[in-house]
């Protein structure tokens, strides 16, 4: 931890809180978590829902420790077993932290946002976090549905930004940090995520398959850890991506096993700017029939 933050630490008024990011898929919550804490933990993708974890994701400055909660978006499209254990790891995020950023499309309010809306606590200050303002043509547009939003819920603050461009970011952080209770931080400096890398390892891999698959196959897959160790300076990762059924195993793997190979060398080159280490990866493929449906699959697979 550097001198600074060391000696501001010591001061009495340092503040350290919990503050969860939530919103309907694809608001941008991971690209705004990224863009807070500078470093790339929360996955982001084109497509909606993937964020399935809990990422804590922490940025401390000279008077504060912001510990983020990325949420996973409201799954709508598929109803199985994975998606009410999904909306509970939602639910369960907001209950226990100081402050809730409630992220929507600059314009856009949806019966999905409204939804996410009608589960918000409302003992705890909610900050109304417009995204995406760099794509309004006519800016004088904003002010009207900030209006109409104020009259929706009693928010504690709202706020126009670009998670995108990191406009008004520094902004937000000043209208967060006076909801953190007076605290010592709770995490090094350096901690940017409670995350273990192994999970970590999981999430780059995932997040290939959301860039690189076609748009079915990704809600299928999931994946799994089998090796994890660390030799020098060289990490050596063994996964398992497990697919529903066989015809899913083909195309993931690809023709001569190109695809898969593309996805093993995206995420190994990921892991290695993130570990900044050297890393082995080896990825298999396994077909576990109806895993998104089986409790104690996903318990295992550390779905809580
Ligand atoms: N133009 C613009 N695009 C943005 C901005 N923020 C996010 N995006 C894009 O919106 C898409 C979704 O962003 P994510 O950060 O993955 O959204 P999310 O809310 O975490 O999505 P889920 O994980 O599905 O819940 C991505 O293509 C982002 O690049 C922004 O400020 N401006």
């Amino acid at each position: 931890m550097n001198a600074e933050i060391k000696n501001s630490m010591d001061a009495k008024h340092f503040r350290t809180g919990y503050i969860a990011i939530v919103g309907r898929p694809n608001v941008g919550k991971s690209t705004l978590l990224n863009h807070l804490i500078q470093q790339k933990i929360s996955i982001t993708s084109k497509k909606a829902q993937t964020t399935r974890h809990r990422i804590h994701g922490i940025l401390t400055d000279t008077q504060s420790q912001f510990i983020f909660v990325d949420t996973p978006g409201f799954q709508m499209r598929y109803r199985n077993q994975l998606n009410q254990i999904m909306n509970r790891v939602v639910t369960q995020s907001v209950r226990d932290v100081d402050a809730i950023l409630f992220v929507i499309e600059a314009r856009r309010f949806d019966e999905r946002d409204e939804q996410v809306l009608k589960l918000l606590p409302t003992n705890i200050p909610v900050i109304l976090v417009i995204n995406k303002v760099d794509r309004l043509e006519k800016k004088h547009q904003l002010l009207p549905f900030m209006e109409n939003m104020a009259r929706k819920f009693g928010f504690a603050g709202i706020i126009p930004i670009s998670a995108a461009t990191g406009s008004q970011l520094p902004a937000l952080l000043e209208m967060v940090r006076p909801y953190l209770p007076e605290s010592p931080p709770l995490f090094d400096e350096d901690e940017i995520s409670d995350r273990s890398e192994r999970f970590l390892a999981a999430e780059m891999i995932r997040e290939k398959l959301f860039r690189l698959m076609g748009d079915e196959i990704p809600y299928s897959t999931s994946v799994v850890i089998d090796q994890f160790t660390i030799e020098g300076h060289l990490r050596k990762i063994f996964a398992c991506i497990l697919v529903e059924k066989a015809n899913q195993k083909a195309i993931v793997i690809g023709k001569q096993g190109e695809k898969l190979k593309l996805v093993a060398t995206q995420a190994r080159k990921d892991m290695e700017k993130l570990f900044g280490s050297k890393v082995y990866l080896e990825v298999w493929v396994k077909v576990k029939s109806g895993w998104a449906d089986d409790v104690n699959t996903l318990k295992n697979l550390g779905y809580e």
